[in-house]
């Protein structure tokens, strides 16, 4: 079917109809009219939206506008200034960035919108994850100069894998250099979606201060769209005008809409159905707004095109117009297909994943953050996908074992400002006060959910029911993923008073952050803080010093290894000692072999248990007798406790052990009641050690995938670079798409140790024109110097 109609045709149609003032207009005209309604709205009329792009693209300041246009703030917050409402941490204020995504609730028309601002910066990359994890749709913001930069390529891919439909805003429209028809291009071209153009500027000159840019064409409406910059500077008003057939934007604004039409029609076959019907008769600009609306919100949310819209948000222009594309077009929770919720098997459970189906009247709900206020204590985000989560309820946490805890508080945050509600409905986001154990990635049901079995509704209050390796076994939600910690730095009380303080404000930052991780030397008695980078250890540090007041010296920031076997070992172990007044013997084998492919596989490690003791000389299975089982269980989840957490200790500088193998035989056992147990675990550990001691060790390196945007003129220098000293490998120069202004693209692997403050330097290689994103993908092996080098650098000899 020959739907591409030539540009004249098309024109020569539209000119003469009178459809220009036949059409009916359904946006308003004016979109000053501001709501605050906090009352709780029909679902479908609920928007929950993430923000997500590139570091810089102007997340912050878009969202301080729509808040500020909802009638939410007085004035604009600034990045700049440090006053937004959105970055209220003091270290988000004083680096311009946003840290955690903070989560916002406020109306616009009559819908109410929860929004989840998230950071751009590759090492809050789980901040961008726990937030996709519950929302319907995001808006993905560009930056008009720089078009499709390294992270948005990241975040973009993220939003992919949680089928979460999006509209693009491409901002900074002021900017020297900005180009949308290039941006339009880079996404087309980058970005797994096609591009749906729904404005243009009606002047090419899109810069204010040649003015143009407050004057705009809605491919939709075929209207003029004006942003009143000069009367009002926070551009609080918005007037639409029809634009008729004299109008010298009447040309420009046909090609918009035709151009439209006929990308809607590659994909949605009933907007063609629509196009051929006698009444539109194959006229791009008679075919009624209406089903153009119908036919966008369609191709969004199955994510087969994405709305693109224009702004500046900095200065004031094409917010209201992205609002409203957020309510035309992004799903509400009743769109969403229900998740499931899955039995995630323990350490003695089921190998598979067990999915059972929502209930739709008792309560579930995901536990997305989790940030500890020093007056209200943990304060935890959800949200609810089924049932009504009242306040005062006892909620049972299926992810840890069914530890039981009361919601005391429910409350709605307008950014920082909390109001308290009695209830959060299905589809909401909201906060709960007063669970004190529940963390990021958490599913809380009602106690008498239906699907939940006896074990976990029976779980006592407060009490974890873990298995001995930790792993949660429990009914869920899918959680997110959490990559492995590739930095760390030891951390010290300053002095023997201030160790208190240091462990409490610890024990709330991992609650807060999964990504950040604690643990004890006890070769060297220090306490480790890892994390996701540079960045993100800096960020927990200034939060420690500068907004917890904690007296803390840090080390130096170092990249994380890991250990392996080098060849098979084993050691037997007898263990003899008082163990809190008791006589506790155990004693048993541990052999160690390397396991997996060194390319693919990284976080490998394998326990092997036998299913028999040898009881005084002679091997009995396990489960021989029901008074034994008790005991034969407790003996085998203490053993496995103790190489679970000698594991994390390599033999050569302490870094956990992976792709290994470790078999445990020949388990003798000597006491008579469950006192003996320690000596198990103790037994254990050092089993394990001594075999890992014996079995040639290996440093391994973590090894980053670095996504590098930069001006062409420079790519000579970024290469030269990386093939130096950084013993890089280039896996991929795309020459094939320009980037808007950021010219080349370039994948790159090398070890995550030489790119430590990478950042300064690519700035100066690229005179500021260069961005990164950088991920860990594995780990590698390493040359006997190197190993050398790192060892010599760690242990100082
Ligand atoms: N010229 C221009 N500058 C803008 C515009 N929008 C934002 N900026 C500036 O761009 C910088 C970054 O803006 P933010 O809003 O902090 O960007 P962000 O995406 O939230 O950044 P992160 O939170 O760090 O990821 C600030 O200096 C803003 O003033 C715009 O429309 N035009």
């Amino acid at each position: 079917m020959a739907l591409r109609m030539s540009w004249a045709i098309a024109h020569r149609t539209a000119a003469s109809s009178s459809l220009l003032r036949t059409l009916r207009h359904t946006l308003p005209r004016s979109s000053t009219r501001a709501y605050t309604s906090r009352r709780p709205d029909p679902l479908d009329r609920v928007r929950n939206i993430g923000i997500i792009a590139h570091i810089d693209a102007g997340k912050t300041t878009t969202t301080e506008r729509m808040l500020h246009y909802a009638g939410f703030t007085r004035s604009i917050g600034d990045v700049d200034d440090g006053d937004t409402v959105m970055d209220y941490l003091p270290a988000e204020r004083e680096r311009g960035i946003t840290i955690q995504s903070a989560a916002i609730t406020f109306g616009w028309k009559d819908s109410q919108l929860h929004l989840i601002d998230t950071p751009g910066h590759v090492d809050f990359t789980v901040e961008v994850e726990r937030a996709m994890r519950v929302l319907d749709g995001a808006v993905a913001i560009l930056d008009a100069v720089a078009g499709v930069q390294a992270q948005t390529l990241t975040v973009w891919k993220q939003a992919t894998r949680y089928g979460i439909p999006r509209i693009i805003f491409i901002n900074k429209m002021d900017r020297d250099g900005a180009n949308w028809q290039k941006c339009v291009d880079d996404i087309g071209a980058k970005l797994d979606t096609r591009p749906l153009v729904l404005q243009v500027p009606e002047s090419e000159m899109a810069r204010l201060e040649g003015r143009g840019l407050e004057r705009w064409i809605d491919a939709v409406t075929m209207e003029r769209i004006e942003f009143d910059i000069e009367q009002d500077n926070t551009g609080s008003t918005v007037r639409r005008s029809a634009i008729s057939e004299t109008d010298p934007a009447f040309e420009k604004m046909a090609d918009a809409r035709t151009l439209l039409v006929e990308t809607l029609a590659e994909i949605d076959q009933q907007i063609v159905d629509v196009f051929l019907s006698d009444a539109v008769d194959g006229d791009h600009l008679q075919v009624p707004e209406k089903d153009i609306r119908d036919a966008i919100r369609r191709v969004t949310q199955s994510s087969q095109a994405s709305p693109v819209l224009l702004g500046a948000s900095f200065r004031n222009v094409g917010v209201q117009p992205l609002l409203d594309a957020v309510l035309e077009y992004l799903p509400s929770p009743t769109n969403k297909a229900q998740p499931t919720m899955a039995v995630v098997p323990g350490q003695s459970g089921k190998k598979s994943t067990e999915v059972v189906p929502l209930d739709s009247n008792k309560l579930v709900a995901f536990a997305f953050k989790v940030i500890v206020d020093a007056q209200r204590g943990p304060m935890v985000f959800v949200r609810v996908y089924s049932g009504t989560l009242d306040s005062r309820m006892t909620l049972v946490n299926g992810t840890q074992g069914g530890i039981k805890e009361r919601a005391t508080k429910l409350l709605q945050m307008y950014a920082d400002q909390p109001e308290e509600i009695p209830a959060i409905q299905a589809g909401h986001i909201g906060v709960v006060l007063g669970l004190k154990m529940t963390k990021t990635g958490d599913t809380l049901l009602h106690a008498q959910h239906p699907s939940l079995p006896k074990s976990l509704k029976s779980a006592k209050k407060s009490r974890s029911v873990h298995s001995a390796n930790s792993a949660p076994v429990g009914w869920q939600l899918h959680g997110i993923s959490v990559p492995p910690p590739v930095f760390f730095c030891a951390v010290e009380a300053d002095s023997p008073q201030d160790e208190r303080p240091l462990a409490d404000a610890l024990a709330n930052l991992t609650l807060e952050d999964p990504s950040l991780h604690v643990s004890h030397d006890e070769e060297t008695g220090q306490t480790l803080l890892s994390g996701m980078g540079e960045l993100h250890l800096e960020v927990i540090q200034d939060r420690m010093v500068k907004d917890m007041k904690i007296n803390a010296t840090f080390g130096k920031m170092r990249v994380s290894y890991r250990e392996t076997a080098g060849q098979p070992a084993s050691a037997q172990h007898t263990y003899a000692r008082e163990i809190a007044g008791k006589a506790g013997k155990a004693a048993l084998r541990v052999s160690v072999e390397p396991i997996g492919d060194p390319e693919t596989d990284d976080n490998i490690i394998e326990i092997n248990m036998p299913d028999h003791l040898v009881v005084a000389g002679e091997t009995a299975p396990t489960h021989a007798r029901d008074d034994d089982h008790e005991l034969c269980d407790s003996v085998r989840a203490a053993i496995h406790d103790g190489i679970s957490n000698a594991a994390f200790r390599g033999s050569i500088l302490g870094f956990p052990v992976t792709r290994t193998r470790i078999t445990v035989t020949d388990i003798e056992y000597f006491g008579e009641d469950l006192s003996t147990i320690p000596a198990y675990r103790a037994c254990a550990g050092q089993a394990l050690a001594q075999a890992l001691n014996g079995c040639s060790p290996a440093l391994l390196e973590p090894i980053a995938r670095t996504t590098i945007s930069c001006p062409e003129k420079h790519v000579g220098s970024v290469l030269s670079d990386l093939n130096g000293a950084r013993r890089g490998r280039v896996i991929s120069l795309d020459d094939s798409e320009e980037g808007v202004g950021a010219g080349k693209l370039l994948v790159a692997e090398m070890p995550l140790s030489t790119m430590v403050g990478y950042s300064s330097m690519l700035r100066s290689l690229t005179a500021g024109g260069g961005s990164f994103t950088m991920e860990v993908v594995g780990f590698g092996q390493m040359n006997m110097q190197q190993q050398q080098a790192v060892i010599k650098e760690s242990r100082g000899y």
